[in-house]
């Protein structure tokens, strides 16, 4: 499990205890007694791969019998916005288009979780994962489709639940070949 070194850990649980006390709650009570560790305890996995450059947990496999495009849809990942510290959250959709390589298909949702955690924008969540697939499978083509809702828009600030973020990348061949774009948006937009 992620954890965070001792120094790191008391830095944060005190950090924790004067947020109680300052919204005006006892923490002291019983309820809350261990609630500082357990905070610390889930923000270090909820921002384990904070500073990251580079997804290293994958694997690939060279083939001569390419599909045309690969799709990989419906991924769940929940991220934190770096604005306000609150999660936003959904699904993302992977294709590429492969050139002679192909990547382990449980490697894309780890390499969304591995971009996820951290304190991020939707945009640059897109971007992470696009640039990431390019950099590791070197394809012929990468699109990248994030549908988000986001809490610091929902139960803060404007108050507006229910309201969905779509982001979107397109590169290479999955910019400029219309029937490949277009079987994507196709299936993707049908969820
Ligand atoms: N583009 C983008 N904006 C985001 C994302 N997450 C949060 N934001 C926005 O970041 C902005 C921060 O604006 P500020 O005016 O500095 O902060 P604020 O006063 O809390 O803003 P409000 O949310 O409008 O109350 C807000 O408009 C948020 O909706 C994201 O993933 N992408
Ligand atoms: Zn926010």
């Amino acid at each position: 499990m992620t954890m965070f070194n001792d120094e790191k850990t008391t830095t944060l649980m005190q950090g924790v205890t004067n947020l109680l006390r300052v919204i005006g709650d006892d923490d002291k009570r019983e309820g809350l007694i261990e609630t500082p560790m357990r905070v610390v305890k889930a923000q270090a996995e909820i921002f384990a791969h904070t500073g990251e450059a580079q997804f290293d947990d994958f694997k690939l496999f060279s083939t001569t019998n390419d599909a045309d495009m690969v799709i990989v849809e419906s991924i769940p990942f929940y991220s934190m916005c770096e604005h306000h510290l609150l999660p936003f959250f959904g699904t993302v959709d992977v294709a590429y288009v492969p050139d002679g390589q192909i990547i382990g298909l449980s490697k894309i949702p780890r390499l969304i979780e591995w971009a996820s955690r951290r304190p991020n924008v939707q945009e640059n969540l897109t971007h992470l994962i696009a640039s990431e697939m390019n950099r590791i499978v070197a394809p012929k083509g990468v699109a990248v489709n994030v549908t988000a809702r986001h809490m610091c828009m929902e139960m803060r600030g404007i108050n507006q639940p229910g309201t969905q973020t779509n982001t979107a990348i397109y590169r290479g061949l999955l910019q400029t070949d219309t029937f490949l774009k277009e079987s994507f948006t196709h299936r993707v937009n049908k969820h």
